[in-house]
């Protein structure tokens, strides 16, 4: 399959980023300026431009006609970068302090030039590393409650929402998601990537009809529930912090998708690490589960009181239902994302990186069991502590 892209088109290269920042008149024309790539996510470039004398930074980010993880081989529309610039924006309506401030884009090149936030650090890396960044989770249950109530239904004029619906279509995006979190992984296909040892565990999820079901229904929400501006791929690796702040980055997989998705991947990235630490470091990673889950609630409750135009808003019991299917939903699609994390083609560091061998392979088993088993039980699963008695039970 061929991507749409102009003819004028052409990926940036060093030297191509620094002039494009200078003739944009985003430094002067005489600054020494310096230009890296330091693009190490499956799919963009992403150049860091810093001047000499002031230390002043940017990041210039180019999306490139096909997944740069892959190669040419795997096509991939430059349509993601209007996505992302254009999902960055529309946030920063509601949380501009959590997301970085966009300063130009350029959808023909699938450009999107942005604030350099290399002061933070990737959340993933430094929760690696033992790192604590307290108020990760306050911020990032603020991020969900506003971010996703403010682009809904119970916010929203219809014809608004549905032109977002719209501006948001992100076909391609959505269907590696389809594939790599909803499907790939619970079938013998070749895009999955896991070690020999896992096989025995691996081929009992795929012979699990009961569990296939299960995952059949979350993939069918995914497919069909246009609640809200989802981020679309909220990882740890998509969020940049530090003790004081918090930035939610890179979200090219934006669409209208169910309320419960990005909260059920940033859970499920926490639980990743948390697999990956001794018993007795965990508490800060369960902790920050609680929080978020807390924060969500108390600020999209206080945006539905105060601003929802939803005629039924004020029925009793409505806003709980919301809460609820959201809370099962998410508990589901973080069992997704832990499973394919483990086994499908995108990985994550917290578990690769552990060793010796033998207790990478300890671990991994271990976020299978987690993941199937959010996924079977999310109906039961009342709060936050359920799902850390889940975890306590399979790592025990
Ligand atoms: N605004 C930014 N400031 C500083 N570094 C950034 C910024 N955006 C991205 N990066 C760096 O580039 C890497 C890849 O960015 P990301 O948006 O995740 O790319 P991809 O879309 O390919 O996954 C990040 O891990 C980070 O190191
Ligand atoms: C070939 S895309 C695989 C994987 O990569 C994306 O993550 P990121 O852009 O943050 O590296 C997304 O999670 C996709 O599922």
């Amino acid at each position: 399959m061929a991507v749409a892209i102009s003819s004028i088109y052409e990926p940036l290269t060093e030297n191509k980023s620094i002039e494009l920042v200078k003739r944009l008149g985003l430094f002067d024309q005489t600054s020494q300026l310096t230009s890296k790539e330091i693009g190490d996510g499956n799919l963009n470039l992403v150049f860091h431009i810093q001047d000499a004398l002031t230390k002043k930074g940017l990041i210039v980010k180019q999306a490139l006609p096909y997944a740069k993880v892959v190669g040419e081989s795997w096509p991939l529309t430059i349509d993601r970068a209007r996505i992302e610039s254009s999902a960055l924006m529309k946030q920063a309506e509601y949380v501009p302090d959590l997301v970085p401030k966009v300063f130009y884009t350029d959808n023909t090149f699938a450009i999107t030039i942005m604030e350099d936030l290399s002061e933070l650090q990737i959340a993933r890396r430094g929760l690696i590393e033992g790192k604590s960044f307290p108020l990760l989770s306050e911020h990032i249950g603020r991020y969900l409650a506003k971010t996703l109530f403010y682009t809904s239904d119970y916010a929203l004029d219809p014809q608004e929402k549905k032109r977002l619906v719209k501006q948001f279509s992100n076909p391609e995006l959505c269907k590696i998601t389809e594939d790599l979190v909803f499907t790939d992984p619970f079938f013998d296909y070749d895009t999955n990537d896991f070690e020999e040892e896992l096989r025995p565990s691996v081929e009992k999820i795929w012979e699990d009809t009961p569990l296939k079901l299960e995952i059949a229904k979350l993939k069918r929400k995914f497919l069909t529930e246009a609640d809200t501006l989802v981020h679309g791929d909220l990882h740890t690796g998509s969020i940049f912090a530090n003790r004081t702040e918090t930035k939610v980055i890179d979200p090219e997989f934006a669409f209208y998708g169910p309320f419960g998705f990005d909260l059920g991947h940033f859970i499920a990235n926490l639980l990743l690490n948390a697999l990956s630490r001794k018993p007795e470091n965990r508490i800060e990673l369960f902790n920050h589960i609680h929080k978020t889950w807390e924060v969500f609630v108390e600020e999209f409750s206080f945006a539905w009181k105060k601003d929802s135009i939803e005629a039924y808003a004020t029925i009793p019991g409505y806003l709980d239902h919301v809460l609820e299917k959201a809370f099962e939903d998410a508990v589901g699609f973080a069992g997704c994302e832990i499973i394919r994390r483990t086994i499908g083609l995108a990985h994550v560091a917290d578990l690769d990186s552990i060793v010796p061998f033998n207790q990478r392979i300890a671990v991994k088993e271990n976020a299978l069991a987690l993941g199937s088993e959010l996924i079977r039980k999310r109906e039961t699963l009342i709060n936050t502590k359920a799902i850390i008695e889940i975890f306590t039970k399979v790592t025990s």
